[in-house]
């Protein structure tokens, strides 16, 4: 196990270390890096489910209120994730609750230490309904504008964005992208061929509990090529957000498992323990 303390650090801009002796264990898991050009790329991107849960499978206390449940060392772990994916991706849900940063702490990457925006996602956010009701104050828009962060893709089925969201979006470079949308919603295979078309080769799912949950039925999973879950040793209690998707039945009509890991690896990162695997098909 490693200390807690190799990963904490630096006190300017909160800026997060991992250490290159955690690094291996998860290398069997993520995408090539980052530099590999595009014309190698093949079809899909990589897609990285990832988030952290409690106990009882639970990412967050309630939709609407955001639940630290990684300690030092599994976040420094998120972010060094954050830097091996061309793209980080949530649902509108948890872009309302949590306002969060999408961006990459980690030392040495772009606006923390390195050149440019290189080692920064590029936060995507699936909002098939425009709700999102942004503005310059948000945290994306912040980090993008100050240099360290890249600017947010929003992905919409049917939403049309009022001049003063455009303003706030396409002003520091981002963009909405409009995805033809099926009878549930949006389709996780022309998100995935819109993104790839935008020359994005790899992408985290960070969650929130529906996109995740969507993820991982019957007909999606095929799209994840490896699941990285932090655990936190903390029960949340009833009520919470759960990852749990739908039960799968046999032909015999027995309840079965909804989805099976394989290649799974367990390493403790601080108090939490990290689970890596890939889902068996
Ligand atoms: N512990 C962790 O690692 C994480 C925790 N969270 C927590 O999750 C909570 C938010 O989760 P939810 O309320 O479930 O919202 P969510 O973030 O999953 O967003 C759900 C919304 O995304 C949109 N969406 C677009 N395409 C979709 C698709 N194919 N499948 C499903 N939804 C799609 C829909 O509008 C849907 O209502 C927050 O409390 C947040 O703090 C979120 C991410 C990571
Ligand atoms: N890895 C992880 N551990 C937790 O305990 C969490 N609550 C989350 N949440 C996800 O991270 C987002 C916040 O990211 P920033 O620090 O603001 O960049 C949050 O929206 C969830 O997606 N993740």
């Amino acid at each position: 196990m490693v200390h807690p303390e190799n990963y904490s650090l630096s006190k300017t801009r909160d800026t997060l270390h991992f250490p290159p002796s955690s690094r291996e264990f998860l290398e069997h898991y993520l995408p090539p890096t980052r530099n590999i050009p595009l014309s190698s790329n093949p079809t899909k991107p990589h897609i990285t489910l990832t988030f952290a849960a409690s106990l009882d499978s639970q990412l967050s206390l309630s939709p609407g209120l955001p639940t630290a449940l990684s300690g030092p060392a599994s976040k420094a772990m998120t972010h060094y994730l954050r830097s091996r994916h061309d793209a980080i991706l949530v649902g509108v849900g948890t872009a309302i609750a949590d306002d969060p940063s999408l961006n990459c702490r980690i030392e040495g990457v772009g606006g923390y230490g390195g050149e440019g925006l290189e080692g920064q996602p590029r936060p995507v956010i699936l909002d098939p309904n425009g709700r999102w009701a942004f503005s310059e104050e948000i945290k994306v828009f912040v980090l993008a504008r100050e240099g360290r962060g890249r600017a947010p893709y929003v992905v919409t089925g049917t939403a049309e964005l009022d001049e003063g969201r455009r303003r706030v979006l396409e002003g520091c470079g981002g963009k909405l992208i409009t995805v033809g949308m099926g009878e549930r919603g949006l389709e996780w295979g022309e998100v995935l061929r819109v993104l790839g078309r935008e020359g994005i080769r790899s992408v985290m799912v960070e969650g929130g509990g529906k996109v995740i949950n969507s993820l991982l039925k019957v007909g999606n999973q095929g799209l994840v090529d490896s699941v990285i879950v932090t655990i936190a040793p903390t029960w949340l209690g009833e009520g919470g957000v759960v990852v749990s998707p739908p039960r799968r039945f046999g032909e015999d009509g027995n309840a079965m498992s909804a989805v099976k890991l394989g290649e799974v690896k367990w390493q403790p990162f601080g108090e939490d323990v990290v689970m890596c695997g890939r889902i068996k098909l």
